[in-house]
């Protein structure tokens, strides 16, 4: 197994409340791991301190190695690493593949200041990011609606589009929010399917999601949190019999 992305004694605070504490973990090449927890026990948190969105307060990111640069999230991305949000966060006015095409400058040379500019580079890479971009909207399969405007897609296809931004950063980590939220059984079917494919491609995946089933389904192994620590890591199977987890789903208070 290698690993891909470690985490190391991470810790966060918000004012008096401590959201995370020590979190170490390791997530190997090629997996799909699966964080999860009752509400509030710091999994989002989690994913705002790896990619930068959050400072963080102590420990550290290693992705293939390197030590990621805490609270710089386009140096992040540039690790390879990217994210979607619990809450889709689209340019709801843009196309398809407008929003894609946004992904995508962080990773092409002339960057936004030289298509304003127009030079020949710029020209040129325009041409490569739209064709890569509608050969990412494809892959998710939503090509056919590369020129509808985002707030016009779907509730499903608008998550399929935030995934296609975030591969148009061209991760090796990609950090789903839970992705399946709001989803309906058709739609969350077709989301496994999507993440399946995305792990055979040699993506890792990092999952949050409150979809037991599709937890279980899905994921190579699971860490649990619990009022930010990790209270369990291992296969599905190994969490889902651990007597701490289940007392804290049981005694969990703050369920949905
Ligand atoms: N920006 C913030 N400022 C202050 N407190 C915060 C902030 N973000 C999160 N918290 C607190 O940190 C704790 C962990 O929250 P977090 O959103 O990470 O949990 P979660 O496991 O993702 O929960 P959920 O499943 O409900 O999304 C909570 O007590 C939350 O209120």
């Amino acid at each position: 197994m290698i690993t891909l992305l470690e985490s190391r004694a991470v810790n966060k605070r918000f004012g008096g409340l401590q959201a995370l504490t020590d979190v170490s973990l390791k997530i190997h090449r090629g997996e799909v791991y699966g964080l999860i927890g009752p509400n509030g026990a710091g999994k989002t948190t989690f994913f705002n301190v790896l990619t930068g969105a959050y400072p963080i307060d102590g420990g550290e990111f290693v992705m293939n190695g390197t030590e990621l640069p805490a609270g710089k999230p386009h140096r992040i991305v540039a690790h390879g690493v990217a994210r979607t949000f619990q809450n889709i966060r689209l340019f709801r006015d843009l196309t398809a593949l407008e929003n894609v095409m946004a992904g995508h400058h962080i990773r092409t040379r002339a960057g936004v200041w030289g298509i304003l500019t127009q030079s020949r580079t710029a020209r040129e890479e325009e041409k490569l990011v739209t064709e890569r971009a509608l050969e990412i909207l494809d892959y998710v399969g939503i090509g056919r609606h590369a020129d509808t405007v985002a707030r016009n897609l779907s509730y499903g296809d608008q998550r399929r589009l935030e995934i296609a931004r975030a591969l148009a950063t061209e991760p090796q980590l990609l950090a789903l929010d839970e992705p399946a939220a709001g989803m309906n059984a058709t739609e969350t079917a077709g989301l496994r399917a999507l993440i399946e494919t995305l792990r055979a491609d040699g993506i890792t995946v990092l999952l949050i999601e409150h979809d037991v089933k599709l937890i279980m389904g899905l994921c190579d192994r699971v860490a649990v949190l619990d009022f930010g620590k990790k209270i369990a890591e291992g296969t599905p199977a190994e969490v889902q019999r651990d007597p701490g987890v289940i007392r804290a789903y049981l005694g969990d208070h703050r369920a949905h």
